[in-house]
């Protein structure tokens, strides 16, 4: 079998991915035709922490991070490292050394769908992570893999060169050419939602708002009491 180190990724512009991460991945997922979302295997390891940007993606054999190694030498600053293995692995095959070397090339966050450890340093350096297990069984640098070939991580697509968004709520992917038109349907959704938190904050009801009394008469829903509007 052959291994592939691609270096070459086409990367969206910087301020169409920095206004997907402020949208968060739950608005650009929407906004998306609720498309691209990693599986909930794949948590944040850190809390209040959003990063995007532009996937270097990386195959390993399991128990082994030779491949994250090799893969640090094509990044450049606002990629996000997208790492998975060939079968599944917990192991811990990153942690604070390479994520001092991710630093040193701009690399704003990883996403893994295996294990990390080092994970109290990982917080004090401020490097966030999203991983499928926190796991401090070490790895070896031994079995060869491939760089910026199209991976799934967690049941998802994920092609090099993609929009990756990683917030509290898990990771989305997006195809970069896709970035423009769904920063623009975030931006429609966050000022649409803006004005349905002031409605709801004014004690509106959310039957009222979106209309559903009549769905509820329509299935049956019987209020047999009612509190007060405040
Ligand atoms: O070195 C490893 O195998 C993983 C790790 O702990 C680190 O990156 O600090
Ligand atoms: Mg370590």
């Amino acid at each position: 079998m052959t291994h592939y180190v691609v270096r070459s990724v086409d990367r969206a512009a910087p301020e169409t991915v920095a206004a997907l991460r402020d949208a968060g991945v739950a608005t650009a997922h929407e906004a998306a035709g609720r498309t691209g979302l990693l599986g909930p295997g794949i948590q944040a390891r850190q809390t209040g922490v959003a990063v995007a940007g532009s996937a270097i993606t990386v195959s390993c054999h399991p128990g082994d991070n030779l491949m994250i190694h090799a893969a640090v030498e094509v990044c450049a600053p606002g990629d996000v490292l997208v790492v998975t293995t060939t079968s599944p692995s917990t192991d811990g095959m990153f942690g604070e050394l390479l994520a001092t070397s991710l630093v040193a090339r701009g690399v704003v966050g990883t996403v893994i769908d295996a294990g990390v450890r080092d994970l109290a340093g990982l917080r004090a350096m401020g490097f966030p992570v999203w991983s499928r297990a926190v796991h401090a069984q070490g790895t070896v640098k031994a079995s060869p893999g491939s760089v910026n070939v199209p991976v799934v991580a967690a049941g998802q697509l994920v092609n090099p060169g993609d929009i990756v968004i990683a917030d509290d709520d898990g990771v989305i992917a997006l195809p970069a050419a896709s970035g423009p038109a769904v920063a623009a349907a975030c931006a429609e959704r966050l000022a649409n939602e803006a004005g349905k938190r002031a409605r709801l904050a004014s004690g509106e009801l959310g039957v009222d708002m979106y209309g559903l009394r009549p769905l509820l008469d329509k299935l049956g829903v019987v209020y047999v009491d009612r509190l007060p509007c405040p």
